[in-house]
């Protein structure tokens, strides 16, 4: 389509976006087969330190200021035999890791992420030894899809025969708000798992929030790893085990001819990973262990679900996106074509492009902003919400992508989950704007790479 072409995709109507390994499986030192030990290399690699003070400009893109360049990966320390304690307790971690139930949590600042892996290969002596509680764990957890009355499990996304740390099995997706924390410790206390040594793998920022919670209300110990060397290891990981997890849309703005196609994400590197939490982190990644944090900005799927509840007085993601895909963000938003009367053609600005969005809500928009404000359903705020925040993100990828030289952008994160509207969008954007320079990928498992992540790792582990 041409900078002059029409754009006419129900999906995504005006809101074009402006201006524009394979997981390891050898066996390691950690004795956990699949998993070298590379984490405690990334740890070091990557910048994943706090970003220091928000940009001038609030919700922006993190600025130039927070980049850290490629560190070089630190040699290994000259080997130290270690003491029989620190050996001692270094097996006491892996044996409380290693024994089940098994667990992978991202914690994040809108959603909870659990990952729960069901062996499948348990011999008769395991099975006469295993405790009554673990089975009932077992039993509750994969036997129902909801859980209290905010838990989720995404039967669809279920990964069958894989195999973690040696053992085979099945991997189970299970998500609630993070605000519902204190319901699931209630809920884990009240199915025994007070009563098992546990040390379950985290991530995310409420690995450090809530660590003492889960001590105290459940006895469980938190394993803690950084949530982006997880978020990466667990797409190598899903990616690696699932050969339809990566796709991008042929054609994303025909109704008719619109296709989502498989991708083989088998050679990744180098690519831009876009993940849309609460907010967004974007990361060049050139290898498994070898990545930075480019940039950041607020304005992610915690802005539009908070600016919807707003504007429509809607209450979930899921209400939103539903009044969303029935909106009209034309009139709400100011297009180039009601500033110039068509095409602003010397600079490649089509006519129906957002030239500034939610402008045809304000008094000195529009000579008959008031009848235009009251024509303005809750579905078109709701889109124009959507839009606003999407092409954004959109934008921030597209410049973070041809500054890195980088042409696969790998959109992850719940922003994405029953969100057709914004992944059409930002594949849109990133093949127009480029003029097909670009290419935007998705993956299937959407925000669930860092509970995998963390669930496979063992080194790398923060405390
Ligand atoms: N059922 C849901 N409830 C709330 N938000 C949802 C839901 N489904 C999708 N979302 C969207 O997903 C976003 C959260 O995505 P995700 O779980 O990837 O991030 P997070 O880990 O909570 O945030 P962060 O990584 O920034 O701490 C929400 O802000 C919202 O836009
Ligand atoms: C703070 C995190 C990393 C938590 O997951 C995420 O919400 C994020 O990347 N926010 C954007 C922060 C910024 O760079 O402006």
């Amino acid at each position: 389509m041409g900078p002059h072409a029409t754009h006419r995709c129900k999906d995504c109507l005006s809101g074009r976006i402006m201006s524009g390994g394979q997981a390891g499986r050898s066996s390691s030192s950690s004795g956990f087969p699949g998993f070298g030990d590379d984490m405690a290399d990334m740890a070091q690699l990557h910048n994943g330190g706090p970003d220091g003070p928000q940009a001038p400009g609030g919700g922006g893109p993190s600025g130039p200021g927070r980049e850290v360049p490629f560190k070089r990966a630190k040699r290994c320390k000259p080997y130290e035999r270690p003491s029989s304690v620190s050996r001692n307790a270094a097996l006491d971690r892996e044996r409380q890791v290693m024994s089940m139930p098994w667990f992978g949590m991202d914690i994040g600042g809108t959603l909870a992420k659990l990952v729960y892996f069901e062996p499948k290969d348990i011999t008769p002596d395991e099975a006469n030894s295993e405790i009554e509680t673990l089975k009932n764990i077992r039993r509750y957890l994969t036997k129902n899809s909801a859980y209290g009355k905010t838990g989720h499990r995404d039967m669809h996304l279920q990964m069958d025969n894989v195999e973690v740390r040696g053992r085979k099995g099945t991997l189970h997706f299970i998500r609630f708000p993070t605000s519902e924390m204190g319901n699931f410790l209630e809920l884990a206390k009240s199915k025994g798992m007070a009563t098992l040594v546990t040390t379950v793998c985290a991530t995310g920022g409420g690995a450090f929030k809530f660590e003492d919670s889960f001590q105290r209300e459940v006895n469980m110990k938190l394993m803690k790893f950084d949530e982006l060397d997880s978020l990466i290891r667990g797409i190598l990981y899903i990616e690696t085990n699932n050969p339809t997890e990566c796709y991008y849309f042929a054609d994303p703005t025909s109704d008719d001819h619109c296709q989502k196609v498989p991708y083989d994400l088998s050679n990744p590197y180098p690519f831009l990973l876009v993940n849309i939490g609460s907010g967004v982190s974007v990361l060049a990644v050139h290898g498994p262990n070898k990545y930075k944090r480019i940039t950041g900005t607020s304005l992610g799927g915690g802005t539009f679900l908070g600016l919807c509840c707003l504007l429509t007085g809607c209450n979930t993601f899921e209400e939103a996106i539903e009044l969303a895909t029935g909106g009209d963000n034309t009139k709400v938003d100011k297009l180039v074509r009601d500033i110039y009367g068509g095409d602003y053609g010397k600079m490649g600005l089509p006519g129906d492009l957002v030239a500034s969005s939610f402008m045809g809500m304000c008094s000195f928009g529009q000579m008959n902003t008031k009848e235009r404000r009251a024509n303005v359903s809750r579905e078109d705020l709701a889109r124009a919400t959507l839009v606003t925040i999407t092409n954004n993100i959109g934008s921030i990828a597209r410049m973070c992508a041809s500054n890195e030289k980088i042409h696969n952008v790998v959109f992850v994160g719940n922003f994405l989950r029953v969100n057709p509207i914004s992944l059409k969008l930002l594949a849109h954007a990133m093949e127009y704007w480029s003029n097909g320079t670009l290419k935007a990928l998705f993956l299937e498992h959407e925000g669930y790479f860092g509970a995998v992540g963390c669930l496979l790792g063992f080194n790398g582990f923060l405390s």
